[in-house]
């Protein structure tokens, strides 16, 4: 969003066809106050920059691409709808009603990803494992949008690189599951998939897949992404609000005495540049860039909002900006790889520890044939061992192999576990996958590009660990996700001072590499 020089296309209606059945932690390092680089952290947001496209249109992939074209080939994880008639009507109901995001919107986002993919920025992606229709509040929409810009301050500041934002929002309601049924006390009933596709009482009616809930979906989708254009352009984001962000419930935190800290300093670096003469009055401080993002999973639904953009002749998938493509899904000769393929958006994959590095780079080659940054995010989720043992071979390949990626950890789903009754993962697993990705990124000479979160604003106690002390006996006290443990927001904002740490001591190293080369060719010149 920001939408300052936005590049809003007029969008065309595509010619869909109808429906085939088918206890503390150790401190992060102390970070030192730097306002030259908060202020240069933010310059190239001030202009739209050139539009990267995906692919050239006369793209050879895109000859047999259309956006039906996943059809012909398995789709996984869709729910089984008992009337196709009423889906048909639905799908045409949403083709026509208006675009979500724009395409000069994914344009812009793919030139931020690209920047990531080089260390020149730093992606932040998180939000609710699943968006709920019953929970949607404008309050629990601003206090996560609040803590990501937090972190994104904490991170900026900490570690001197500009922080792409992308809610996990507006679209994230559909969720692949690793059992069709679930059984309570010898009941078996259909799993939840999300709100978008059933309800998650566990009733057999609610579990029955209603195409309604497609459009509910969409219209919610909507209200989000309009409070959150709001949120980032209408004055909340302001720089000099920076001290005004922090949650009541943390206020008496360690990370929220932290943040605090912090932002003062960022408050004293703006009066200072403004004692300078700066001008503070542009859209560069007081407005934000905020995107949206979810798992491309439910294929009408992601159908029917993909549109033709009238001046590239290209398709995107105008339900947000940013598609990833999951672990159960990605399949090569699936229908999600086939769709994703062909729509110009940037998106993303996940791999677990189950990929192999040749299949990585044919999986790439698939979905970025024309070798474009920041069009493809490779998103790691494999538990923090499994990391530092699969991750080097990965990134040997695609390195061999020539492809530009920007790589993304996302320490949520490889440690997932059981207890009491709970999912729910540990504080501690979480930081050392973030800890072990920087590691190995560092040992290889790559980029680690960004970090994929499921977290939220609110005080729930659904992971345990970390400075917030939350216990294995405190899970039932607040735990309200429909699928899977989400950070608090004081877990959220701590792991974010650690990755600043980290983007810090990678900025100082590669400044000290600059400074080595510079002073190697000057050795040689003489
Ligand atoms: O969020 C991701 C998946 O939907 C989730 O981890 C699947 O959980 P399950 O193994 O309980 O189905
Ligand atoms: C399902 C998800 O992830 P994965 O595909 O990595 O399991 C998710 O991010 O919600």
């Amino acid at each position: 969003m920001g939408l300052a020089g936005l590049d809003a296309r007029i969008l065309k209606h595509s010619p869909l066809s109808g429906i085939s059945s088918a206890s503390r932690r150790p401190r992060a390092a102390r970070l030192t106050p730097v306002p030259r680089a908060l202020l240069r952290s933010n310059v190239y947001y001030s202009t739209a920059g050139p539009s990267t496209l995906p692919f050239g249109k006369d793209a050879q992939h895109l000859q047999e691409w259309g956006p039906t074209s996943w059809r012909n080939l398995e789709a996984r994880q869709q729910p089984k709808y008992p009337d196709h008639q009423a889906l048909q009507r639905v799908v045409e109901k949403l083709a026509a009603k208006p675009p979500l995001v724009f395409a000069g919107e994914c344009r812009k986002l793919q030139a931020r990803l690209a920047k990531a993919a080089t260390g020149e920025a730093f992606i932040l992606q998180g939000g609710d494992c699943a968006e709920s229709f019953t929970q949607f509040s404008a309050d629990r929409i601003r206090d996560a949008f609040r803590v990501l810009l937090q972190m994104s301050v904490v991170m900026m500041f900490g570690g001197g690189v500009p922080v792409v934002k992308i809610g996990r929002m507006a679209g994230q309601f559909a969720k692949p599951r690793t059992a069709n049924t679930e059984t309570i006390d010898d009941v078996e009933l259909p799993a939840y998939r999300g709100d978008i596709i059933n309800g998650a009482e566990f009733v057999e009616d609610a579990r029955v897949p209603d195409p309604e809930r497609l459009v509910e979906a969409y219209n919610q989708s909507a209200s989000t992404l309009n409070l959150l254009r709001a949120f980032a352009d209408g004055g909340y984001a302001d720089l000099k609000r920076v001290t005004e962000w922090n949650l009541d419930f943390m206020s008496k935190s360690d990370e929220g005495i932290q943040y605090m800290e912090l932002a003062k300093r960022v408050d004293e670096a703006i009066q200072f540049m403004e004692a300078c003469g700066m001008d503070y009055d542009t859209p560069i401080m007081t407005t934000t860039e905020f995107f949206v993002s979810h798992e491309c999973l439910l294929m009408h639904y992601e159908e029917a909002l993909t549109r033709q953009d009238s001046t590239t002749g290209l398709w995107y998938d105008c339900s947000g900006h940013f598609l990833w493509c999951g672990e159960r899904t990605r399949q090569m000769d699936g229908a999600h790889l086939e769709f994703m393929r062909g729509i110009g958006n940037p998106i993303g994959v996940k791999v677990s520890d189950k990929m192999e590095p040749s299949e990585l780079v044919s999986l790439i080659q698939a979905f970025n044939p024309e070798n474009t940054p920041g069009r493809l995010a490779v998103i790691v989720r494999m538990g923090a061992a499994k990391v530092r043992k699969h991750l080097p071979a990965l990134l040997q390949a695609v390195q061999a192999s020539g492809q530009i990626v920007t790589w993304v950890c996302d320490p949520m789903h490889g440690n997932t576990e059981s207890c009491n009754g709970y999912k729910t993962r540990r504080y501690e697993n979480i930081r050392a996958e973030v800890e072990a990705f920087f590691d190995v990124h560092e040992e290889q000479g790559t980029v680690p590009g960004g970090i994929h979160l499921e977290m939220t604003g609110d005080n729930v106690t659904e992971c345990i660990g970390g400075g917030a002390s939350i216990e294995e006996t405190d899970l039932s006290s607040r735990y309200h996700t429909h699928c899977d443990p989400r950070l608090n927001a004081e877990q959220a904002l701590e792991l974010s001072f650690y990755v600043a740490s980290r983007l810090r001591q990678r900025k100082d190293r590669m400044a000290e590499a600059a400074r080595k080369g510079k002073l190697q060719k000057l050795q040689l010149a003489h």
